[in-house]
């Protein structure tokens, strides 16, 4: 299904999944993107090889779908300046924390809404995505909603919208623990003597290693932490170090605190 499709905000999100959906054979010239500045608006199209502006208004009427991808902070003035070129398009939302009744709010009580949480890793096709689809969308549209979450990864769908929270706590903000975790052991790697570029290259293999295992077999995670394991053997002193370092409630206590972070953002900016 090819409809054509405007992102508001061509940023980090915006161009990854620009770029999930380019690499997955969606026509190009299908896909618009507008920034706030005509230098920005260059760069982008120059990055992204699709046609990118400053004109919100002309590229909403030309668009069939249009999605969201400016901060939670600058979607209210965004979407009620957009509100009058509106005609029954699809809302696509990517924006954190900012809920699909505030969004009607801004943009008109009819609209079919769907929000999506994605995550950066959809710009190389192994992206995560939690849809939520308010009542006025069809099936159509959440169809369409999925196809382009599927073109830069995997998807899965809440009923209820305020799960978005959680999703937004284990994959859109995940990429970033794992990223954190990458830095400590590239950091640990070198003062254990080993030079920057091993010390690089050996911990990015052994991330994508171990993710790619735990994705390809039907082995659950913790067996297979157990298999690398050995009684008495190496690595059982490490995980016993990051156990007693209570790694576990650690992980618990940033994701409750991202998951809230989310609803906050949402209270403030909607009120
Ligand atoms: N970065 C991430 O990993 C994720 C971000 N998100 C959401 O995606 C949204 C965008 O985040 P990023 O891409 O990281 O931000 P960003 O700052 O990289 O991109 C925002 C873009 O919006 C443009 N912009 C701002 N106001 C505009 C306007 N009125 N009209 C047109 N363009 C305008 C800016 O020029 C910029 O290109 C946020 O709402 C965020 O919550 C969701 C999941 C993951
Ligand atoms: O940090 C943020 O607010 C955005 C939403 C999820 C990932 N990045």
């Amino acid at each position: 299904m090819v409809r054509n499709i405007a992102f508001i905000g061509a940023g980090n999100m915006a161009g990854a999944i620009i770029k999930g959906l380019i690499a997955g054979d969606y026509p190009a010239e299908r896909i618009r993107a507008t920034t706030r500045s005509a230098e920005s608006a260059q760069q982008a199209a120059d990055k992204l090889g699709i046609t990118v502006g400053t004109d919100n208004a002309e590229t909403v009427r030309w668009a069939e779908v249009v999605v969201l991808a400016v901060k939670p902070q600058m979607l209210k003035d965004t979407c009620e300046a957009l509100a009058p070129d509106l005609n029954q398009q699809l809302i696509l939302s990517v924006a954190a924390g900012i809920d699909t009744r505030a969004l009607a709010q801004w943009l008109g009580d009819d609209l079919a809404i769907i929000r999506s949480m994605p995550n950066t890793p959809s710009q190389v096709g192994v992206g995560a995505s939690g849809l939520f689809a308010n009542p006025k969308a069809s099936d159509s549209d959440r169809a369409f909603a999925q196809q382009v979450a599927e073109a830069t990864g995997l998807c899965a769908w809440v009923e209820d919208e305020a799960l978005i929270h959680a999703v937004t706590a284990v994959s859109g903000s995940g990429p970033a623990y794992y990223f954190l975790f990458m830095e400590a052991m590239i950091e640990a790697a070198q003062k254990l003597g080993l030079d920057a570029e091993s010390a690089r290259t050996l911990t990015l293999q052994t991330a994508l290693g171990a993710a790619s295992l735990a994705a390809g077999v039907d082995t659950p995670v913790d067996q297979l932490k157990r298999n690398v394991m050995s009684p008495g053997g190496t690595t059982e002193r490490a995980i016993h170090t990051f156990e007693q370092g209570e790694l576990r409630e650690l992980v618990e206590k940033a994701m409750r605190e991202c998951a809230a972070r989310s609803e906050s953002l949402g209270r403030e900016l909607t009120q």
